[in-house]
């Protein structure tokens, strides 16, 4: 039987996410300290473990089927390979960052500049939509220290926390893009290993769905429910159960993580009680 050829990050900061959300589809892979390649035992599936940016050639000659990558890399390195899924993790952004006593303010000032970055391809094409000329220093690492040694005026790379940025005495004058982690797919993948993800396909999905969402139970009186239930639509309708205490009822319902706050104190104050909250490993609509 024929194996979904996957990739992921050898070591780095994308590694670990990525085998948390095999494990968390339902995959167990053997694996073997320093081992490059490893297989799955309950489906059919091998893991490569890749350094990230030689990634998109891979995806691009078919050695592999798909692969576990910042979006980052692909807009450097692969434009024309599909992304078919956002993973939601190693959450980033590529920024264009100046010396804290610099003048410029956006892109435009660095005409005629230097700029250090690892992603010379991502920069010349923002420089070329905005008709500007500056010298590229292409760097693989530490871009941050280009500025304070003298090798350029600004710099091009990632930027999360601005930790680094901050340490190096450097500002964020303009955000090229935002990238996160994807789920990307190889033009030569076969008829047989695009059925294999699409079922990877539809288990992340249900565990992404999962991890934005919440379960909320609660207790309210029956002349509040009404009220309660507009605040809950819940995947479809909540259910409702009565309780043994006369004229109350227990609610179930899904909540949206990002707003899930606002909702309990709405909640609390519609009169509902014994609020209890718990995460949802998968959400299969
Ligand atoms: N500080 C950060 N915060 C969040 N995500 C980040 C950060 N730095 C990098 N990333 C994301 O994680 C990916 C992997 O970064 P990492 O530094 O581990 O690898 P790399 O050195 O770029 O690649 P390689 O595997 O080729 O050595 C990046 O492409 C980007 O998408
Ligand atoms: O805004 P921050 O939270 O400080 O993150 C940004 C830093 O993180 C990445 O470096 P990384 O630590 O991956 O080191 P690397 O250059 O060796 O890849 C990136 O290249 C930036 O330097
Ligand atoms: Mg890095």
């Amino acid at each position: 039987m024929s194996k979904l050829k996957i990739a992921v990050q050898k070591s780095g900061r994308l590694n670990e996410d990525s085998m948390r959300i095999l494990k968390e589809v339902g995959i167990s892979i053997d694996n073997g300290k320093d081992q490059l390649k490893a297989s799955a035992r309950n489906f059919p599936l091998e893991v490569f473990y890749l350094r990230n940016g030689d990634i998109p050639q891979y995806l691009r000659d078919g050695v592999v089927d798909a692969a576990i990558i910042g979006e980052n890399v692909l807009i450097e390195k692969g434009n024309d390979l599909n992304i078919i899924e956002r993973l939601g993790f190693s959450k980033c952004k590529v920024s264009i960052a100046v010396p804290k006593s610099s003048t410029a303010k956006t892109l435009k000032d660095l005409e005629g500049k230097r700029i250090a970055t690892s992603y010379p391809n991502t920069v010349n094409q923002f420089l070329d939509k905005a008709s500007i000329d500056a010298q590229l220093h292409i760097i693989n690492g530490s871009v941050e220290i280009a500025p304070n040694i003298g090798l350029a005026d600004g710099i091009c790379d990632i930027v999360s926390s601005g930790s680094t940025l901050f340490k190096n005495g450097l500002k964020e004058i303009e955000v090229l893009l935002k990238s996160e982690a994807v789920l990307a797919t190889s033009p030569r993948i076969s008829q047989e290993n695009q059925t294999i993800i699409d079922r990877l396909q539809f288990r992340l999905q249900s565990v992404l769905k999962g991890r934005a969402n919440k379960y909320v139970l609660l207790n309210a009186p029956n002349d509040k429910l009404e009220e309660i239930i507009k605040i809950l639509p819940g995947m479809n309708s909540p259910t409702v159960l009565p309780l043994a205490k006369e004229g109350w009822s227990s609610l179930h319902s899904v909540i949206n993580k990002n707003d899930f706050w606002e909702v309990i104190d709405e909640l609390k104050a519609k009169g509902a009680e014994g609020i209890l909250v718990c995460p949802i490993e998968n959400m299969v609509l």
